[in-house]
This record gives C-alpha cells, sequence and structure tokens, in this order.
C-alpha cells in the first residue's frame, strides 16, 4: 500500500501517511493517487492546488467556503512544520464544534483530509513553513467566511500564544 489512513477523532477528518521509498539520490512519494484515495473514504475529486509560505507564530484561519462552494482540503507542509486544525461545521453532525488537529512536518511528510463542511486553520511551528493543499472546490471570494482562531465555543488548544494574524482573521467575527 502507498499509503496510510488513519482516522482522527472526527473519524472523516484522516491522516494520510505516504510510502517513502529512499535511496543514494534521495526520496521518491506518491503525495495522490485517485483510486487508492477514493478506496480509503477521501472520494470527492480535487479542483484546485495552493501554496502558502509562513512565518513562525503565524496562524492563518479559521477558514471555510459557505455552501455550495464548501472545500475539502488535501493539506501537507513541504518546508517546516505546521500543526493543522479541522473544525466539525456540519450541523448535524456527533462532533459539531469540535476539533482535531495533527503536527505536519517536511520530515512526517504527513497529509490531513479535512472534508467540505469544516473550517481549516493552521499555526506554523517552524521558523518558516511553506504548505500545499488540494482543493474540492476552487475559490470563491463571496463565499469566503471564517470564524475566530480562538472562538471560545471552539476553544481549540493552539500551541501558539500571540499568534501573528491577518488582518481579515484578526477581525474575524467582531460582531
Ligand atoms: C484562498 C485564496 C486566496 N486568494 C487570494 C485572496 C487574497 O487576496 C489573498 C490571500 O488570501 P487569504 O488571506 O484568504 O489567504 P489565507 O489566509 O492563506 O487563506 C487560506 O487559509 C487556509 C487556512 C485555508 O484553509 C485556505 O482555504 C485559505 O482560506 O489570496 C486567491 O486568489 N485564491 C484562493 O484560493
Amino acid at each position: 500500500m502507498p499509503f496510510e489512513f488513519k482516522k482522527m477523532e472526527i473519524p472523516d477528518v484522516i491522516l494520510v501517511t505516504p510510502r517513502v521509498f529512499e535511496d543514494d539520490r534521495g526520496y521518491f512519494m506518491e503525495t495522490y493517487k485517485a483510486s487508492e484515495f477514493k478506496a480509503n473514504g477521501i472520494e470527492e475529486d480535487f479542483v484546485q492546488d495552493n501554496q502558502s509560505f509562513s512565518k513562525r507564530n503565524v496562524i492563518r484561519g479559521l477558514h471555510f467556503q459557505k455552501k455550495p462552494h464548501a472545500q475539502g482540503k488535501l493539506v501537507r507542509c513541504l518546508q517546516g512544520s505546521i500543526w493543522d486544525v479541522a473544525v466539525d461545521l456540519r450541523e448535524n453532525s456527533a462532533t459539531y464544534k469540535k476539533w482535531a488537529a495533527a503536527e505536519l512536518t517536511s520530515d512526517n511528510k504527513q497529509m490531513l483530509y479535512i472534508p467540505p463542511g469544516f473550517a481549516h486553520g493552521f499555526a506554523t511551528l517552524s521558523d518558516t513553513a511553506i504548505i500545499s493543499y488540494k482543493c474540492t472546490a476552487e475559490y470563491c471570494k463571496d463565499a469566503d467566511s471564517g470564524i475566530r482562531w480562538n472562538d471560545p465555543e471552539i476553544s481549540i488548544a493552539w500551541p501558539v500564544e500571540e499568534p501573528i494574524l491577518s488582518q481579515k482573521d484578526f477581525d474575524a467575527n467582531k460582531g
């Protein structure tokens, strides 16, 4: 099996560990394969790929797109390390407003699958980090939405105390 798929505490959130082939030149790994992912619960098609670079203590999130533009995301860290969080916003879900997190690093090469209907955010743990993520729906500016990173009801145990935020994320849910 080229990948290991592990359900998180919220079972629709899946931690994917790729098989890494190392040799004298370096390494090779597959990072996505439709047949394997679809057979292991990640059935959506991906239609957009994104990359971002962040400095230490940056938090981006919590972001989601409103229906009908909801995005599933497959996140991995190309350089450095991040703490990646998924928040269940599906109102009829047993894990509504619960969160699940994983440390994704360029060393562990793991990926986190966050289904449509979730908010997503991450904190940068290393001096710098580059992440890449695949999305199941295209970016739609008008559907773009967010919840404040430290929303008291969700109460995420972030590993960063005084994050660097975008103005948009700082202003989220200000009423
Ligand atoms: C997300 C996105 C942004 N943009 C533009 C809008 C804006 O001018 C600039 C920066 O956007 P943002 O500040 O929203 O970038 P960022 O804070 O990195 O937003 C991302 O955060 C992570 C946590 C996610 O889950 C992503 O879906 C996305 O929401 O890039 C696009 O053109 N396409 C896109 O897909």
